[in-house]
């Protein structure tokens, strides 16, 4: 079975075929450390997680580099307005992205450039693009000709005669305005670099051809980030690296937003739920769930009711690996995911597919419960366990360990301490004072736990409410 994955250059789904046979190398473009992270950033990195665990379980070798995006107007406009350096705006949202990438469970990528580390290879590719006549420098600005790389805005499929590009401000010097600033010249008290075409700073476009280039060669595998980067960033990468010699990505893969009535989750917006605002009310793997569940290109709209939605449906895994594990105790995830689920993964990442394998795994498990079936229970488990590994969602991963309200430690203490109440509740139940009895499962409930009596004792779970 061949992997398969939507081209946005190709404009259809196709087989995927590694440059290198058992690696894959994806560059995705990371964040603007400007501010702290939205659900629509931590989407994007999310669904590029889902993918290279995916690879990763195909057996590939998976090169993954997310950038950081530490210099630019607007780091530059938040340094004027708080007093602060630059660099102190930068750290502070790359620390908070940081934590929540890892607080929703991506893996940390295999390298994580900074812009502003890559200030001579930048350097180089304009001196490069300048002596092959695809680059030029004006007033301290150096700009990519347009018109000298003929495959310009092929990938979003527009034509350059259509293309109304206003400049940007300070872009003076330019010899055709759709023309795009590669560097910056340096304003008075802004951050600058010294280069042989004077002092400046780097643009956005100009930073990602030259990280992907120092990380990933001249060649790589896949290149992603959110739909909104098509054009311009994209189509100004791509023109860059292939005018420098770069064959550059071979694939090109784009996540959908995340929006609210219609419109990207955005900061400048101003639309923006953060990740630390949402971890607040929703435990982290729900969030997970929540935002990695569908599929990656189909837009989430953000709303309260879907987030509880995703909460129950995932409480319904939960609780049969709950159960499960009451009966046969903890099974380990199955060496292998079921071909169903395999297949939806192969099939351009087809989480929503793979998912309804977990939901019926679960509900067949709950089937085997039901006849207290231990081996057909063990096996469900065990298959369960297995296919939410791949997406990063197994709660009983050690890595949710420290998830707070589902930590096992947490359970488990919690689970011991209900117990011994519990113990009390059927002592006074044996001595037929029924009064004390209902009192503490009346205080159990009040304390969000729900108690239901089973032919194998009392059982408890948070009830939510
Ligand atoms: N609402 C969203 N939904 C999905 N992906 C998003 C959303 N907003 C940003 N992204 C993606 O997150 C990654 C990092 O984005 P970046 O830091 O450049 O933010 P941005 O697009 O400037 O955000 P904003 O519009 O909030 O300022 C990019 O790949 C971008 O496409
Ligand atoms: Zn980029």
């Amino acid at each position: 079975m061949t992997l398969r994955l939507y081209d946005t250059s190709a404009r259809q789904i196709r087989d995927f075929s590694p440059l290198v046979p058992g690696c894959v190398s994806i560059y995705l473009c990371g964040a603007t450390v400007q501010a702290a992270p939205h659900i629509g950033h931590i989407r994007s990195g999310l669904n590029f997680d889902i993918m290279r665990r995916w690879f990763a379980y195909r057996g590939y070798a998976v090169t993954f580099v997310r950038n950081v995006t530490d210099i630019d107007d607007k780091i530059i406009a938040k340094s004027a307005e708080q007093g602060r350096p630059w660099w102190a705006i930068g750290y502070e949202n790359e620390r908070a992205f940081n934590a929540a990438y890892d607080g929703l469970g991506c893996l940390p990528p295999t390298y994580e450039p900074r812009a502003t580390g890559h200030i001579p290879e930048m350097v180089e590719m304009m001196r490069v693009l300048i002596d092959r006549g695809h680059a030029y420098a004006a007033d301290g600005n150096v700009y990519f000709d347009v018109r000298s790389y003929a495959g310009y805005l092929a990938l979003s499929n527009q034509e350059l005669d259509n293309l109304l590009q206003p400049s940007g401000e300070g872009e003076t010097g330019k010899r055709d305005p759709r023309d795009f600033a590669m560097w910056k010249a340096a304003k008075p008290g802004e951050p600058a670099w010294m280069t042989p075409f004077g002092p400046g700073r780097p643009g956005w476009h100009l930073e990602c051809s030259a990280m992907a280039h120092k990380y990933l060669g001249s060649a790589f595998d896949i290149h992603g980030g959110g739909v909104d980067l098509v054009f311009p960033h994209h189509e100004n990468e791509i023109a860059q690296s292939k005018a420098y010699g770069d064959e550059f990505a071979l694939y090109w893969a784009h996540n959908a937003w995340v929006t609210m009535s219609g419109e990207k989750m955005s900061k400048s917006l101003g639309n923006s739920v953060l990740v630390s605002e949402m971890v607040k009310k929703w435990r982290p793997i729900v969030l997970r769930y929540y935002l990695g569940g569908p599929h990656y290109r189909s837009t989430i709209e953000y709303s309260e009711e879907s987030l509880r939605e995703a909460e129950s449906a995932f409480g319904r895994i939960e609780g049969f690996l709950q159960r499960a594990g009451e009966l046969v105790g903890e099974t380990a995830p199955a060496p292998e995911v079921p071909a169903a689920f395999a297949e939806a993964m192969d099939d351009d990442f087809s989480v929503p597919q793979a998912l309804a394998v977990v939901h019926t795994t679960v509900r067949q498990g709950n089937a085997a419960l039901g006849e207290s079936d231990k081996p057909a229970v063990a096996t469900a488990a065990a298959e369960v366990r297995a296919m939410l590994g791949v997406l990063g969602l197994d709660p009983l991963d050690p890595s949710w360990a420290s998830e707070g309200g589902s930590s096992s430690e947490l359970t488990s203490a919690v689970d011991t301490l209900v117990r011994l109440v519990l113990d009390q509740r059927q002592a006074a139940r044996e001595r037929k004072d029924y009064a004390t009895a209902d009192a503490i499962r009346d205080e159990l409930k009040r304390a969000g736990l729900a108690i239901e009596d089973t032919p194998s004792g009392p059982r408890w779970e948070l009830s939510g409410e």
